[in-house]
């Protein structure tokens, strides 16, 4: 791991030093598209310890824990798309920071997904089930990235006993790539292809080397 300057996939732009976290499937090309669409998915994160997750109960990811967002509507930016989506799916309001930004290709696609990657450590209302996603907090695990990786900064404590861990094995595959990056505080920014098996062929993720 070094913090040389890195080649960004296509797509991907970052004016500040990053240090590369994953990559793999470099024997496939990576996948052209022609349109980019813009998402949000935002996280709240107490005391670095828990993280709120949603299941998502329709559309695209049914069935999967995920942040809360969308698309970007017209007119907006995205993080008022972000405030909204996490108002209108838990019910909460947050001062939410934008914290990363990902790029997913799907083989067979034409538009890209764009996704601003939001978190706040702080929020008022009350958490409540919409129609798109139930909410529910879980612990995040010291253990997501290795004690000695050089992007561990953060002290999660133990696990909590009484929360569930990241539901990884029912989560988006790429999760397991950047959700440690952000929960060490680092600006991140990333890159996955999906087959049309929606199995993962070529992935890149990178962050920052100083802590937010
Ligand atoms: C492909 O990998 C993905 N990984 C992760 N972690 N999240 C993803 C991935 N692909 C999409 N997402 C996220 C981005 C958004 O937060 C949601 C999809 O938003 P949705 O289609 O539900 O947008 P809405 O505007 O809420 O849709 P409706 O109101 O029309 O249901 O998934």
């Amino acid at each position: 791991m070094s913090q040389q300057t890195l080649v960004l996939p296509p797509g991907l732009a970052h004016d500040r030093p990053l240090v590369e976290a994953a990559s793999g499937g470099a024997e496939n090309e990576w996948v052209k598209y022609d349109k980019v669409k813009q998402y949000t998915n935002a996280f709240v994160i107490l005391d670095d310890k828990k993280v709120l997750l949603g299941l998502k109960k329709r559309g695209i990811g049914m069935g999967l824990w995920n942040g809360f967002g969308g698309k970007v509507d017209p007119g907006e930016t995205p993080e008022q798309a972000a405030v909204r989506e996490l108002q209108e799916e838990a019910g909460i309001t947050a001062p939410l920071q934008q914290c990363g930004t990902l790029l997913f290709v799907v083989d067979g696609v034409d538009t890209a997904f764009d996704i601003s990657v939001f978190n706040a450590y702080e929020y008022t209302g009350t958490v409540t089930e919409s129609e798109e996603m139930r909410p529910e907090w879980f612990s995040i695990q010291k253990s997501m990235l290795p004690p000695h990786h050089p992007l561990t900064t953060i002290d999660h404590g133990e696990a909590s006993e009484t929360l569930p861990p990241i539901p990884l094995q029912t989560m988006w595959a790429d999760d397991e790539f950047w959700l440690p990056l952000m929960f060490a505080r680092r600006y991140f920014v990333g890159r996955a292809d999906f087959g049309a098996d929606n199995k993962m062929r070529r992935w890149w993720f990178a962050a920052e080397p100083t802590p937010a």
